[in-house]
């Protein structure tokens, strides 16, 4: 089964949610020119860090971000990863994660498990405790947001549920692209599934974002990698490389839950 996906690498307007709600749209329109089945958005794409701002800014139950997704992937008939949100519950405001299928309907929901103290988010942000385990197109799927990639064994849990795609929402600062690549290739190698990583470009008031959104096969080789700059990456995904890749190292197999 092969699969095309469109990421949209985009810089978003620091705390101004209507803003970037339009620029959404616009990007998922034009994304559709080369008919991808699904589309992954970064993280907080709607707030930005602004975290001191959230309790003015933050989308109540993830209402409006979700009425925006569910409408635009009715309206171009395509799946949404839709990145992460500002989402305000009764608990605590999430970093929170909402796909959906071509019909517009909520198949996934995930709220980000690791806070990251360097960009404040422990101050401001409260954290989720389940794991993220959807269908997409057919397709078992999971996802984790930006931080959350430095755990393999947070991830190892989902995939051993079977997903063969693992969704990488992120703002991840310029300082440390080179953590960011080496960590989704071996989050690849190590689960044999694809990884699909959307990371925003451009400046807030306290980072500069690396790009360099990526589409990873099951053997850890980048099928296709973004720039600094705004771009919306393409790149087809051939699904048979899972199976071929966990046959022929049946890592799952292999492992030894009861050493560790
Ligand atoms: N937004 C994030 O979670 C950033 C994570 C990060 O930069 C890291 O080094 O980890």
């Amino acid at each position: 089964m092969k699969k095309k996906c469109a990421i949209i690498q985009m810089d978003i307007a620091f705390g101004q949610p209507e803003t970037n709600r339009k620029k959404v749209e616009e990007k998922v329109a034009q994304a559709m020119k080369r008919q991808p089945d699904f589309i992954l958005l970064p993280e907080l794409w709607d707030t930005g860090y602004d975290l001191k701002r959230l309790d003015d800014i933050a989308d109540d139950h993830g209402q409006k971000n979700r009425a925006l997704l569910t409408r635009l992937a009715r309206k171009h008939q395509v799946a949404i990863i839709g990145g992460s949100v500002s989402n305000r519950e009764a608990a605590g405001t999430y970093n929170t994660l909402y796909a959906v299928d071509k019909q517009g309907n909520l198949t996934g929901e995930y709220r980000k498990a690791h806070l990251f103290r360097l960009m404040n988010e422990e101050k401001y942000l409260s954290a989720g405790k389940e794991p993220c385990r959807f269908v997409m197109e057919h397709i078992p799927c999971t996802a984790v947001i930006c931080y959350d990639i430095r755990f393999p064994e947070w991830i190892r849990k989902n995939i051993l549920h079977g997903a063969q795609i693992l969704f990488v929402p992120a703002e991840w600062p310029s300082p440390r692209l080179s953590h960011w690549r080496h960590l989704l290739i071996s989050r690849a190698i190590e689960n044999q599934c694809y990884v699909v990583a959307c990371n925003r470009v451009g400046q807030d008031p306290d980072n500069t974002f690396a790009g360099h959104s990526m589409v990873i096969d099951p053997w850890g080789a980048i099928i296709a990698e973004a720039g600094e700059k705004e771009e919306i990456l393409h790149a087809e995904l051939d699904l048979s490389s899972v199976q071929e890749a966990r046959t022929l190292i049946p890592v799952f197999d292999d492992r030894r839950p009861d050493l560790y």
